[in-house]
């Protein structure tokens, strides 16, 4: 599902009024209905007080338009305006119109901090203060309110944004946007809605189709695109009935060292799990019974070293090569890296201290084969392009990173981005239970096993990433947050694969 920018949404609403031959209010009533529907689904005509909260724009006559709904519903409402400036938008007046003419109990006119009302614990209050056309911080008293509703218990819906949060920057002053329990977004996410330092504001999310411009919404160019269940499917490419091991490559995994073997062992199985002809891996002398007792599947090579790897003389044709994991930073490492870097030219995985490898020595980046795939946590990722000043910043230098080296970067978190020059594609699947020791090896393998298959690079990427997660799931599923360990994500590989190729799910854009 695409991301678009508040510029872009409002392009769009033109070219819909324009297409449809339907007015700004015709087009507010159609996104507030669809939010009144989803209410009313959920609250079932409960007798729960409901405070709407409306700015005076556009966002506050979307807020006008719910309330009229639910009092037409019988529901108990209401209506506060948050009198932040003396310009109304035409929009939110005919509505405001229309409420009064609807109820004796007009809305009430908040002016300052004493007007605040009392929210109580069960209340249910709608946040339609500010929606993408914010453009300052909130300051005072509408501050303030902000802070009130947050210290409140009562449960938080935003429509559109939650108010304080910008589309395309980060918001310094953290105590004056609203933090929700539940966003519900119009026909596009929010890029902030996944940024680490913005995602707590939003809630749970979800995206309301309100209709706009077809055409234009495929032709337009995003900022970036959220992975579903649906776009990750489109990347999967079927098995031929007639094929072999040897149609899914081989995958070499070097890495580990003496009390790390473990970190190769969870690679190499997820890259066999996601489909791999062959894995062979490359390990110190004392992986070796390790490797071969843990998973006899995989071929085992070692280093003449016992305890790390110091010359990988190998001159298997493999089709990726993964490395780093538990790989240490030993200077006999890093010249055996080096050379094994020269004589590579397919793309090739690396993480965790393969990364750490890159930060120490910049000068080597220069030796990886173009397209390789680099999959830091943002320690790692720190370490290797230095500090930013917040999330956009981040992502930036990310960008001038890949650039430079021809690269896909996959940054890791609760919502992995995968970078590749110009594009972001964002991972919607994944949970907490994955914040545990070996998640990010089982990744790795994960991708080098659909490279191995052939998948261009940044398809493994992503598709990879949205799998690990899937499977992830699953994971906690059967086992919890705080039961499931990394390798029940790669031994639950096959049922990823099964859930993305079932036939009865049907949400787009989300899990
Ligand atoms: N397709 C869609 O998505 C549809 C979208 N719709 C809805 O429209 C919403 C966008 O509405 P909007 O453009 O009127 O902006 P909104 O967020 O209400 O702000 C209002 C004004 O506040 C001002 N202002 C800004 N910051 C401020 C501050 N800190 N403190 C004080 N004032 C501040 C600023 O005006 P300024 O003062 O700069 O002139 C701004 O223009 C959108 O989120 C969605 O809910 C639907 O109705 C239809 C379909
Ligand atoms: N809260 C979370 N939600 C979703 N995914 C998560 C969360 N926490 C961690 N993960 C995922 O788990 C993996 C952790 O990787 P990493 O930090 O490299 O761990 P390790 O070094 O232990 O292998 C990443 O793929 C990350 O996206
Ligand atoms: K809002």
């Amino acid at each position: 599902m695409k991301i678009l920018t508040a510029s872009q949404i409002k392009e769009a609403d033109k070219i819909t009024m324009n297409n449809q031959e339907i007015s700004s209010e015709d087009l507010m009533e159609r996104a507030a209905t669809q939010v009144f529907k989803e209410i009313h689904e959920r609250l079932q005509g409960a007798d729960i007080p409901i405070k709407v909260f409306c700015g005076v724009g556009n966002n506050g006559g979307d807020g006008l338009v719910i309330a009229r709904l639910l009092l037409e519903h019988s529901y108990k409402v209401k209506v506060f305006i948050v009198n932040y400036s003396d310009k109304r938008s035409p929009d939110f007046l005919s509505n405001y119109d229309k409420i009064k003419n609807l109820s004796n109990d007009w809305p009430v006119l908040l002016k300052g901090e004493d007007d605040f009302p009392e929210i109580a614990m069960g209340d249910f209050v709608v946040d339609a203060i500010f929606g993408i056309g914010l453009n300052r911080p909130l300051e005072g008293w509408v501050a303030k309110l902000v802070n009130f509703i947050n210290k409140s218990s009562a449960f938080v819906l935003a429509i559109d944004m939650p108010s304080g949060l910008f589309s395309d920057k980060v918001s310094e002053e953290e105590d004056a946007v609203i933090k929700a329990n539940f966003t519900l977004t119009f026909q596009t996410p929010k890029l902030v809605f996944f940024l680490p330092s913005t995602m707590d504001y939003v809630g749970e999310m979800q995206v309301l189709d309100i209709g706009l411009d077809r055409a234009f919404l495929s032709e337009i160019t995003p900022s970036a695109q959220l992975i579903g269940r649906q776009e990750a499917r489109s990347l999967y490419n079927p098995r031929n009935k007639n094929s072999h091991k040897g149609n899914f490559g081989h995958v070499l995994v070097v890495g580990g060292s003496y009390g790390k073997i473990g970190s190769v062992v969870l690679a190499t199985t997820a890259s066999l799990r996601t489909g791999a002809g062959l894995s062979t891996v490359f390990v110190p002398k004392c992986g070796y019974e390790i490797m071969q007792t843990s998973l006899p599947e995989a071929m085992v090579m070692t280093d003449e070293n016992y305890e790390m790897i110091t010359d990988i003389k190998t001159d298997l044709d493999a089709d990726v090569v993964c490395f780093g994991m538990g790989v240490g930073r030993d200077k006999s490492t890093i010249v055996a890296f080096k050379e094994l870097l020269k004589k590579t030219k397919k793309p090739m995985v690396i993480d965790a201290d393969g990364l750490n490898i890159f930060s120490e020595n910049n000068e080597l980046l220069q030796y990886l084969p173009e397209n390789s795939v680099l999959t830091p946590h943002p320690k790692e990722l720190q370490r290797l392009i230095g500090e930013w000043t917040d999330d956009f910043d981040k992502i930036k230098k990310v960008q001038d990173f890949i650039r430079k080296y021809r690269l896909i970067v996959v940054l890791k978190g609760a919502h992995t981005f995968v970078f590749e020059q110009g594009n972001i594609y964002i991972n919607s699947t994944g949970n907490p239970g994955m914040a545990t020791a070996g998640s990010g090896d089982v990744l790795s393998g994960v991708i080098s096993g659909l490279i191995s298959q052939k998948y261009e690079p940044l398809f493994a990427a992503v598709l990879g990433v949205y799998l690990h997660g899937k499977s992830g799931d699953i994971s906690a599923e059967k086992s919890s947050y705080e039961g499931m360990i990394s390798g029940d994500i790669a031994e639950n590989m096959g049922l990823a694969f099964s859930d993305l190729l079932s036939e009865n799910k049907t949400n787009p854009g989300s899990d």
